[in-house]
């Protein structure tokens, strides 16, 4: 089995990196610097204005438009983690790199890069100007295939953990130890099917799999979960499939008195924990003040070296200096990292990070995985080779990891079918264990998706279950704010959809919107904020990018603190009021990805207290589960036909 599937993962994996690689490579092609710049995928005509070394002894270097260019950046896509190439302009030396590096931060005027090159004196750092382009981050590819080829090497012993997941026929499936009778709870609010869930994690010799439908609270069980395995004397890995799942938790376990260690690029991490990473510890500890002088003396050396230097003989004995310095800041740096590594019980990272060179001589009692039904299970593999116990926690109802590679298959086999998923299949209620308690949908929100996708088992907190618009303060009682669930039924043709082409990177995409659609949305987000709703709590979301476009072009500018995105980029989030305008309308009744029943859970599972559905129920009464929504919303809520006369009014 072991064999087998890591063959087909790796294949799944080579697919999924051929299609990102080649396109940004065919764009890179195709595209010469201004156009890069023009598509926001790069940054021209820079030039260095400060050098200096960060941590790992790496170079980081600060630059600014020339002097003879207005100083603010154009517009541009780059954010902070990203990975960039930086190009001279003039013609590089003979065999030198093209330095890569991640941005660290950015501001109006300047960028500031952080260089992965570490012994390569070849970075032409005296050189006059640069351009810098977006590229994609192959690392992560790197580093799931590497765990896919352990687990298809035949050499490597597989711990049992392993052997289980990968249900090795002559390993016993999932069992448990005995109850433990008593348990102090650290959180005296738990409810007792997430008390549930913490025990049985607590007991599973090898793997549990918390379910956690949305709003029931699957963080604050996981806090509680990792504080019992805390004080047990267990060394946990805490991990999820971003940087901000991660930084959550970091946040809400240094609330409980727990100081975690959070491994990660500090470009990459909110600024809330990073008093909690690596580097920042490393400045803590005994060993900073020899870390400090060298550093210093590299940045010395480095600015002399950052001037052209035309004698030959005095460059290279400079970057051999660069060289030495550099090889010793990286040998304290790394006796100082395990240190610390070594007296942290909880260390958190993403999948990605687990698989960082500072853990690679390290081992875990347990490794828990947050947001697990939206990691690529290959990526789960990378910290799981490194536990002797498993706990995966997410919910295979909303959406699956976002991939490129298409397939024609849905299920077992295919790249988005994730270990959260596999699990399930497989041992069902035997590793599993659902909370049931959800705290943010008022109840007649709650229904539908309860009913239909989680058994009928979600139940709303006394707190919850019938809050409303009117009742936050200063929102007076008008028929939107004491209405839980309003439909704007479209029915009848009159607020057709339009194709849009759109492009993305060098892919025209075609995408459909609906300026009727729009408009309805208009006229309700007016109506909610004139009786006193604040445009932060208001989202309006869609699953179409052209609909994004479409509704921005309409409110942006009228509502500023207004969230306009996609569903699935709204994914995890929650607002008082949600309003959800379904796009497709037409005569051939066709619903393209709306059928996706995970997509729509995401959408109607976002609001607290407020859910309004602007959709044509005839067009998408096609798909069955969308039909029963349909029926259940023509039940429940306050259905409304809106005038396409009085919608037309809003276009001013
Ligand atoms: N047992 C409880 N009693 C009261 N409130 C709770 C309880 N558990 C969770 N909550 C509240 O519910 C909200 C969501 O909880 P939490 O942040 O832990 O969930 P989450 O995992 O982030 O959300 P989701 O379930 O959507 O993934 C928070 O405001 C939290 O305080």
């Amino acid at each position: 089995m072991s064999r087998d599937f890591a063959n087909l993962q790796l294949k799944l994996l080579k697919e999924e990196r051929d299609i990102e690689v080649n396109e940004t490579l065919a764009m890179l092609n195709k595209y010469h610097p201004q156009a890069l710049q023009k598509r926001g995928l790069g940054l021209t005509n820079l030039s260095i204005c400060s050098i200096k070394t960060g941590a790992a002894g790496r170079t980081v270097i600060q630059l600014e438009r020339d002097r003879s260019l207005p100083q603010n950046l154009p517009t541009h896509l780059l954010r902070t983690g990203d990975s960039v190439r930086l190009t001279p302009y003039s013609a590089p030396q003979k065999d030198a790199k093209t330095p890569t590096g991640v941005v660290l931060r950015i501001t109006k005027t300047s960028v500031t890069v952080v260089l992965d090159m570490l012994d390569d004196e070849q970075v032409p750092l005296y050189q006059a100007r640069y351009w810098i382009v977006k590229l994609v981050n192959d690392a992560t590819f790197k580093r799931m295939t590497l765990a896919m080829e352990k687990i298809r090497d035949e050499t490597i012993e597989l711990t049992q953990l392993a052997r289980i997941l990968l249900q090795d026929p002559l390993i016993a499936s999932p069992t448990t130890t005995e109850a433990i009778c008593e348990i102090k709870f650290f959180d005296s609010m738990l409810n007792e099917s997430q008390k549930e869930a913490v025990k049985f994690a607590l007991q599973a010799n090898h793997v549990a799999v918390i379910h956690g439908p949305p709003g029931t609270g699957k963080t604050s069980t996981l806090i509680e979960l990792i504080l019992q395995f805390l004080a047990r004397g267990l060394k946990v890995l805490v991990c999820g499939p971003s940087n901000i799942s991660v930084d959550n938790i970091v946040e809400r376990l240094s609330r409980c008195n727990i100081n975690p260690l959070r491994i990660g690029h500090p470009a990459r991490l909110l600024s809330t924990v990073l008093n909690h990473c690596l580097e920042y510890r490393i400045l803590l500890s005994d060993d900073r003040p020899i870390l400090h002088d060298i550093k210093s003396e590299l940045d010395t050396i480095i600015t002399r070296l950052s001037k052209k230097i035309r004698n030959a003989k005095e460059r290279k004995a400079l970057w051999d200096s660069v060289s030495a310095l550099r090889k010793e800041y990286q040998k304290r740096e790394k006796a100082c990292v395990e240190k610390i590594i070594k007296s942290s019980h909880c260390i958190l990272t993403t999948c990605h990070g687990a698989g960082s060179h500072y853990l690679n001589a390290h081992k875990f009692d347990v490794v828990i995985i947050d947001e697990a039904s939206q990691a690529l299970e290959a990526s789960c593999w990378i910290p799981i080779l490194k536990g002797r116990k498993l706990v995966l926690a997410g919910d295979h109802l909303q959406l699956p990891p976002t991939i490129k590679s298409k397939s024609d298959r849905k299920g077992p086999g295919t790249l988005d079918y994730s270990l959260f998923d596999r699990l399930l299949h497989t041992y069902r209620e035997k590793v599993t264990r659902t909370l049931e308690i959800q705290y943010r949908m008022h109840e007649k929100i709650m229904r539908f998706p309860s009913d239909s996708l989680y058994h009928g088992k979600l139940k709303a907190d006394e707190k919850v279950k019938g809050h409303l618009l009117s009742d936050l303060p200063d929102v007076q009682e008008t028929e939107d704010t004491t209405q839980p669930l309003i439909f704007y039924d479209t029915i009848g043709g009159n607020f057709p959809e339009q194709i849009t082409d759109e492009e993305e990177f060098k892919l025209l995409v075609e995408s459909k919107s609906n300026e009727m659609e729009a408009l309805v949305v208009k006229k309700h987000v007016i109506a909610l904020t004139n009786a006193g709703v604040k445009n932060e709590d208001i989202a309006v979301i869609t699953p179409y990018n052209a609909q994004v476009g479409q509704l921005s072009i309409l409110l942006g500018d009228l509502f500023i603190n207004l969230e306009i995105g996609s569903v699935d980029g709204f994914q995890g989030r929650e607002k008082e009021a949600v309003i959800v305008s379904l796009v497709r309308s037409n005569d051939k009744r066709e619903i393209g990805f709306l059928a996706e029943k995970r997509r729509l859970n995401v959408a109607m599972t976002r609001p607290k207290r407020h859910l309004c559905i602007v959709g044509d129920s005839e067009t998408v009464s096609r798909d069955s589960f969308l039909k029963q929504w349909i029926q259940f919303l023509e039940d429940e809520a306050d259905v409304r036909y809106p005038d396409v006369y009085e919608t037309v009014q809003y276009r001013k």
